[in-house]
C-alpha cells in the first residue's frame, strides 16, 4: 500500500494508555488508528502509554496506525519522537504545529495539526515542508484558543477550517476534520461530517467507535457517487458537455477519478 495515496475516511484516537481500547480498536472499521500520547493520557502515565503505543503496533491493526507524539517543549517530546522513530507505525501525529520550527523528524509521514491561531496561519507553509502527509485540525484547542463558547457552533472555525484544506491542496496532501465531542448525539455528528466534506475534507478525526460508521459514510464515496463518477468519465469527449442534468468539463473527469482512486485507495489499505 502506498500510503501518499491513501486517505482516511475516518481516523480514531484512543487514549495509548487505555489496553481495553486498544484491543477494541484492533476490530473496528475505522480507516486509521490513532494512538495518543498527548491530550488523552495523564502527566502520570506518559511513559507507560508511550511504550504501549509501540507495543500495540508491533501487531498491527489491520489499517495504517499512527502515533500522536507530545508537542515540541513538552517534557515527553524527546522521549515520544525516538520511541516512534524506532517503531513499526505508519505516521506520527504532531499536536501544536505553529511553524517549520516545531516541526519534528521522526522518519514517519507526518501529520501536522493546525490548532492555534499561529498554527492555522502558517498553514500553507507548514503543509509544503518535506515528510508531511497530511493535516489535520484540532477542533477543540482551536476553539479554546479562539475563546469560542463551548456551546457554540463552527461558525467561528469556518475561516480556519477552509484555510487549513486550502494549505493541504495547494501541497497536495490529506486534510482531516477535527473531532465531534457529543457522544450522544450522532444526528449532530452526521451534520458535521456533511459540513466537512463540503468544506473539502477527505476524512474526519473520531473519537469513539460508534462515530465511525457515520464519518465512513458521509466521507464516502458511496456506491451511487461511484456509479456516477464512471457514467461520466465515460460520457465525457471534451470541452464543455451535457452530462445526466448538468454541463460537466474536464475538471469534473479529474475530480471523478481521483473519487474512484479514493476508493481503490480504501480497498487496498483493507
Ligand atoms: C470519550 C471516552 C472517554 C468515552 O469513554 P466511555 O464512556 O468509557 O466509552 P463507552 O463506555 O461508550 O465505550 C464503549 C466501548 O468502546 C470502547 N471505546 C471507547 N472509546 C474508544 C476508542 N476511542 N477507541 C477504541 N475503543 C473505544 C470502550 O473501551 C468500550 O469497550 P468495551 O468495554 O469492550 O465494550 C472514550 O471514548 C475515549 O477515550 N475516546 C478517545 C479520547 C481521545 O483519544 N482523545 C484525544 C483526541 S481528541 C483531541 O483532543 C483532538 C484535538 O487535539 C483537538 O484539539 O481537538
Ligand atoms: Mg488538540
Amino acid at each position: 500500500m502506498t500510503h501518499s495515496a491513501f486517505s482516511p475516511r475516518t481516523a480514531l484516537y484512543l487514549p495509548a494508555s487505555n489496553p481495553r481500547a486498544i484491543e477494541k480498536a484492533r476490530g473496528l472499521d475505522a480507516d486509521m488508528i490513532m494512538l495518543d500520547l498527548e491530550d488523552a493520557v495523564p502527566p502520570d502515565r506518559k511513559d507507560e502509554a508511550r511504550a504501549a503505543a509501540v507495543a500495540a503496533v508491533e501487531t498491527g491493526f489491520g489499517c495504517p496506525v499512527a502515533i500522536r507524539i507530545n508537542a515540541i517543549g513538552s517534557e515527553w517530546h524527546a522521549a515520544d519522537l525516538d520511541a516512534v522513530a524506532h517503531s513499526r507505525a505508519d505516521y506520527m501525529v504532531l499536536p501544536k504545529v505553529e511553524s517549520p520550527r516545531t516541526l519534528a523528524a521522526s522518519g514517519k509521514p507526518l501529520l501536522a495539526m493546525i490548532e492555534t491561531p499561529d498554527g492555522v496561519q502558517a498553514a500553507a507553509t507548514i503543509a509544503r515542508q518535506p515528510g508531511v502527509a497530511g493535516l489535520i485540525a484540532g477542533t477543540n484547542d482551536l476553539k479554546a484558543e479562539l475563546r469560542i463558547p463551548s456551546g457554540a457552533g463552527r461558525e467561528g472555525l469556518v475561516l480556519a477550517l477552509q484555510t487549513i484544506v486550502l494549505a493541504a491542496r495547494g501541497a497536495g496532501i490529506i486534510a482531516l476534520d477535527g473531532v465531534w465531542n457529543r457522544l450522544d448525539d450522532p444526528a449532530g455528528l452526521e451534520e458535521e461530517c456533511r459540513q466537512g466534506r463540503a468544506f473539502g475534507f477527505d476524512g474526519k478525526t473520531v473519537i469513539h467507535p460508534a462515530q465511525i460508521e457515520i464519518a465512513n459514510r458521509l466521507f464516502g464515496p458511496d456506491a451511487a457517487e461511484l456509479e456516477d463518477a464512471r457514467a461520466l468519465i465515460a460520457a465525457f469527449d471534451g470541452g464543455a458537455v451535457r452530462f445526466r442534468d448538468r454541463m460537466i468539463e474536464s475538471m469534473h473527469v479529474d475530480a471523478a477519478r481521483r473519487l474512484i482512486g479514493q476508493a481503490e485507495g480504501l480497498r487496498r489499505a483493507d
